[in-house]
Order: structure tokens, then sequence, then C-alpha cells
């Protein structure tokens, strides 16, 4: 039966584990912030499809299942798995994905290197999950695409169904033109994504950025620009908007250019929150603090997160104050997304190290200052950290979005907490009330620290309350609906 709703994101909803032999489907455990997104979203629509790719070796082909059927948190959905060699998946993800496009989306150029690039790979595999979605796709459905790994997608879809209703969505930033423009395919990235009727940005920055590039290289018209509506900051931050380009025209396609950031589940988390097991954790976690201020930094190995920026920031605090000395402990949460990826093991050693260098200079007996996880943890502990904790300390250097912040919100609603947050990331306009800071300044970085520690009560309830508020009203729901919303008819639960 044909989908009236096909989604295209490159990687699969959950983990394949095999245990004697049978094949059993968990929930992911690599910390990744558009899965969980997209899970709760098929939570809202009737049926659908999620097309994704499938590592098969040789030896599994003659065994492999195309297509597996999800039935869990009340939604029904097929995942169709195109099925990618490992030299496939190492080209397409590891190296062009993460050592070409990354970078350059981070406005990190001088980690940019395009030689070991597969173009052509990543064009056939591409054009793969094209073909298979113009299959899948009922005549009126919503083929929605996202981000950056699937650039490409929407051309092929065009091309094979002149008619079809395509979104694409960018999860991470977009930069600035100057430097995507570094990008040697930039031209055939741009004028597939002006084959949607409707591309989606996190904010309005990454929007402006996106459309400053498309005139930069073709003749687009641009048909409609408004003032940033909505919750947006609109100036006094590094990411502030004032207003944005809305619709373009290209080649006889009218294309609706939209912010609108990926939002959390608060209520699915205070639900979690309020399971036995979180809140034995939760007690467990306070007992093992006894009486010690606990700052929690979560998130994926990846230069652009900041770890290395966070950690000598803590460093130079325990120099500073050393009435600090045994009262505080920073638990850094620091998981690498998937293996195979050689760009982030230089990041790894050099948090590896400076924990070491720290604990090293100031650990006593019975105080370790900094705990580091390197293993995923499981969301309902993660909770659990997110509560005990007393600050959030959330500075990328550029992040897309980071839905830790918004978490982290959600488990302090109507308590005291302090997120400090990186003025780059995208949720740094949707939330003026967290401690802004540029982790480019070391002077910045060790002064949100210091008030974050002395931040009175009231005062942290007060912030808390607000960006509950955002963080409640911009939920994920909020989010899908959207863009459901411009497509209308698409069957919802
Ligand atoms: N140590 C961890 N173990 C498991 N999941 C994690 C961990 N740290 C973060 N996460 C999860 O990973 C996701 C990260 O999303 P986000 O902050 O948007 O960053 P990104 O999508 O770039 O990884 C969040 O949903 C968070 O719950
Ligand atoms: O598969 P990856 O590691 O290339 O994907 C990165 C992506 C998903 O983890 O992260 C982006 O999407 C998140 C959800 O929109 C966003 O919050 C995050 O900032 C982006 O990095």
């Amino acid at each position: 039966m044909k989908s009236s709703l096909v989604i295209l994101y490159h990687r699969q909803p959950y983990d394949e584990v095999i245990e004697n032999g049978k094949t059993f489907y968990r929930d992911k455990k690599s910390p990744n912030g558009i899965v969980p997104t997209l899970r709760s979203f098929f939570n809202s629509v009737d049926k659908g499809t999620w097309i994704a790719w499938r590592q098969v070796s040789k030896k599994e082909q003659s065994s492999f299942q195309e297509r597996v059927q999800v039935e869990q948190e009340g939604s029904n959905y097929s995942v169709l798995r195109i099925p990618l060699s490992p030299n496939q998946v190492k080209e397409f993800y590891h190296i062009t994905s993460k050592e070409a496009f990354w970078p350059i989306l981070h406005s990190f150029p001088y980690h940019f290197t395009s030689e070991s690039s597969e173009w052509e790979n990543f064009k056939e595999i591409n054009r793969l999950f094209a073909e298979a979605a113009c299959k899948e796709a009922a005549d009126d459905a919503l083929i929605w695409v996202h981000d950056y790994n699937l650039w490409l997608a929407p051309k092929y879809i065009r091309e094979m169904k002149p008619n079809a209703r395509i979104a694409f969505f960018h999860h991470t930033p977009f930069p600035s033109v100057d430097v995507f423009n570094i990008l040697p395919w930039r031209e055939e990235i741009v004028s597939s994504l002006l084959c949607c009727d409707v591309v989606g940005f996190h904010i309005p920055r990454y929007a402006e950025n996106f459309v400053n590039v498309t005139r930069s290289l073709l003749p687009v018209e641009v048909l409609e620009r408004q003032p940033v509506q909505g919750h947006f900051t609109t100036s006094g931050t590094a990411l502030a908007e004032p207003e944005m380009v809305t619709k373009l025209g290209y080649n006889g396609q009218e294309v609706t250019i939209d912010a609108f950031p990926v939002g959390t589940n608060p209520d699915y988390i205070a639900s979690v929150l309020a399971t036995p097991e979180a809140q034995k954790k939760y007690e467990e976690i306070k007992e093992e603090l006894h009486g010690r201020k606990l700052i929690i930094a979560a998130g994926r190995i990846d230069y652009v997160k900041g770890n290395q920026e966070m950690l000598e920031a803590f460093g130079r605090l325990l120099e500073r104050r050393p009435e600090l000395h045994g009262k505080v402990n920073f638990l850094v949460s620091c998981v690498s997304a998937a293996a195979g990826m050689r760009v982030y093991k230089t990041t790894q050693n050099k948090i590896e190290q400076l924990v070491g260098q720290i604990n090293g200079k100031f650990a006593r007996l019975d105080w370790t200052p900094i705990i580091l996880f390197t293993q995923p943890i499981p969301f309902t502990d993660l909770l659990a950290y997110y509560k005990a904790a007393d600050i959030c300390w959330t500075t990328p250097l550029r992040d897309g979005l980071n839905l830790v912040a918004k978490e982290y919100i959600s488990a302090h609603k109507d308590e005291s907490g302090v997120l400090i947050l990186s003025e780059f990331v995208g949720a740094a306009v949707e939330l003026p009330q967290a401690l802004l800071t540029n982790p480019y300044s070391v002077t910045r970085m060790d002064t949100a620290i210091d008030r974050a520690l002395e931040m009175p009560e009231d005062e942290q309830k007060e912030r808390i309350e607000a960006m509950y508020k955002t963080v409640s009203t911009y939920d994920v729901k909020y989010w899908g609906d959207r863009l459901l919303k411009v497509f209308g008819n698409i069957p919802t639960k």
C-alpha cells in the first residue's frame, strides 16, 4: 500500500541487536537529536514510511529483510532499508558527510577536506533514496527529506515524480555564504534544495544564509521577505536576525523558506522522571554527591561541541577558586556517535587528556572533580542526571539547535537550575533567559560559570519558568504540525 507520508533520514530509528540468531530492534543508544524527534513525529501520523540505509555485507545479502514494521509508543510505520556495502557507508557518511560537509556546515573551513570525498558515491546513494521514496509514496503524499546527508534527494525526486510534494528540513547550521561556497559541489546542492516546495531550518539566521548562497550562485527571485515572527530574539545576540526571506522563485518552482526549530517532548520527559526507576536513579545520584554541586555537560564527541573549551574553563575555575575544591563535581558525558569516525579521534584524545590533567592536579582521595562518561547513558538515567544537576553547561562552538538544552529545562520544570548556553547554537535565539556566553572567549566563559554558581535561587526559578514556557509551547508536536499544516491532508491520529 502506498504511503501518505514518506520520511527520508539516513539513520534507522532503532539499533538492530542480534541475540541467539534473532534480530531485535532496540531504542537507539548513541546520542542523536533527529531520531527521537522523528520517532515522536511518527506518533502523531497514521501510517507512514521511514527510508534509511542499512549496512549489508556480502554474506548478509541473501537474508537481508528490506522492510521492518515498527509498532511502538503508539506509532505504526514501516522502515524501508536501502542496503549499502561497508565501503559505500564509509564513503557516504564517515568521509564525505563528516570530513567534507560537516566542517563547512559548522564553519570550520580548516577542518574541510574534499580530496577523500566520493561525490559520485554520494550522488548514487541519494538517487537510491529518491527512487525508494517515489516507489513508496502515494501521488498526494508528503515526501519529507532530512538533513545534509540527503541534499540531492529532492532533485532526483522532482525528476522522477514532477508533481510530488517535497519538503526538506536542515538539522545542522547553514553557514554564511563565503563559507558554504567553499564546497566544490555548491551549485548542485542548492539547485537540488530549490526543487522543494518547502525548505525548513531551525532559525531565521540559517534560512537567510541559505538564501544568500542561492542568490550568490543562481538567478533566484526573492518573492517575499518578512520581519521575523514568533519567539525568536531578533537582535543583540550572535545568531539573531530581524527579518527573513520566506519565498523564492527559481526555475518555475516557488520555494517556501521557513524557520521552525526542532522541539523536545516535555510531557514525555516529565512522565519518565515520574517513574520509580528515574526517581531511584535520582536519589542515588543525590546520595553519591554528598551535598556537592553538580554541573552536567552531555553530548557527542565532536570538535563542534566545544568540550575542550569547557574543560579548560573548568580547570581555570578550580585554579581561581580553591574554595570550590571538594564542593563541586563536573559530569561530562561525551559519547562517540558512531564507530568509524576518524575525524573525532583527535577530539576524544584531547578530552581524555584534559580530564586526566585536571583531575590529576586537583583530585583528593575523597573528591574527583570531573567524572567522564564515554558510554551512552540510558535516557531515563540521563534525565535523572539532568534533574540532579544544578547547572547544565552547553557551550558548543556551533550546533544546529541543541536538544540537550531543551531537555534540561524540561527536567527542571518548577525547580531551580541554571543553563549556560553558547550563543552559537540555534536554541540561543529561543532562550534569552539562559546564561548566554561566547565559547570562543576565555573571559566570557569564566564569567558565565562564576555567575551560574552564584545565581540566587529565585532568579534561577524565574529563568527556568520562562524557558519552560518556550520549550513546552514550541515542542516537537508544534514542530511537526508546522509542516503538516502547510501540506494539509496528511492523515494524523
Ligand atoms: N551521553 C549521552 N548518552 C545518550 N544520549 C545522549 C547523551 N548525551 C546526549 N544524548 C542525547 O542525544 C541527543 C543530542 O541531541 P542534540 O543536543 O540536538 O545534539 P546532536 O543532535 O548534534 O547530537 C539528545 O536527545 C540527548 O538526549
Ligand atoms: O548523523 P549525524 O551525527 O550527522 O547527525 C547530527 C544531527 C543528529 O544528531 O544533529 C543535528 O540535529 C539535531 C536535531 O535537529 C540538532 O539539535 C543538532 O544541533 C544537529 O547537530
